[in-house]
């Protein structure tokens, strides 16, 4: 079973920015306190991100015990929370400009262990003016179920290129600020 998912006609697939760094370089966290890969986040998913090939991205965390859902199995929102952070990677690795998720959607292929040890593969689609089309999926490539011929999840997502405005709106009620050694910073 796979949710219905249709591109747009007049999607535009963007061009890899001349200074993109190559598949395996680095991609550091958006800043400390985003519960999806801070470091400063106890309760945080801290995913490590990568590029990958063309306009993908990849991202990896191990299911821990306090993200259980159903006994013995990772919670649905969970997998969405990680969905959305490594779609928001691969917008963010193409276009270094921040993007807001206005809709996702994801589906649950396989049930997956706590323990399991999650890869992910995001990439952008292509674009329509401010809107971002991805898609990603996930495999379970270290503990247990392992097998990573197997996609365990996927997700399509539609995100839009926000100006550091938006951001503003939030700021009296945030726990902290990026720093400079965060990406949201650039
Ligand atoms: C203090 C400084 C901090 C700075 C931080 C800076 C940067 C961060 C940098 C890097 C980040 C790196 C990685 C990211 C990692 C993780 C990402 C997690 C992301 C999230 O977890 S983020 C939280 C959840 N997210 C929201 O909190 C959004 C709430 N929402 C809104 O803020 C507005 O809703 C907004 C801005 C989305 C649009 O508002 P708007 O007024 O700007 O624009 P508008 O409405 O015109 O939409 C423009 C076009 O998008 C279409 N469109 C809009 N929404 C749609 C939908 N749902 N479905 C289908 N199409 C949609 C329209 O139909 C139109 O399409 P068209 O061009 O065809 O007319």
């Amino acid at each position: 079973m796979s949710s219905l998912w249709t591109l747009p006609d007049d999607l535009v697939v963007p061009d890899l920015r001349e200074d993109h760094p190559g598949p395996g370089a680095p991609i550091p966290q958006h800043w400390s306190k985003c519960l999806g890969c801070g470091d400063d986040q106890p309760t945080g998913l801290a995913m490590e991100c990568t590029v990958g090939e063309g306009l993908s991205v990849r991202g990896r965390f191990e299911v821990a015990t306090r993200f259980q859902g159903g006994p013995g199995f990772i919670h649905g929102g969970i997998l969405m929370t990680a969905f959305d952070e490594i779609q928001g990677f691969a917008c963010n690795a193409v276009f270094r400009k921040p993007v807001v998720t206005g809709h996702m959607g994801t589906d649950f292929k396989r049930p997956i262990p706590l323990g399991a040890v999650l890869e992910f593969t995001a990439r952008v689609d292509g674009t329509v003016r401010r809107k971002v089309y991805t898609s990603a999926d996930v495999r379970i490539v270290d503990g247990p179920f392992a097998d990573p011929d197997v996609i365990v999840g996927s997700s399509h997502g539609l995100f839009v290129l926000v100006g550091h405005e938006h951001f503003e709106k939030g700021k009296d009620f945030a726990d902290g600020l990026p720093g400079s050694e965060d990406i949201s910073s650039i």
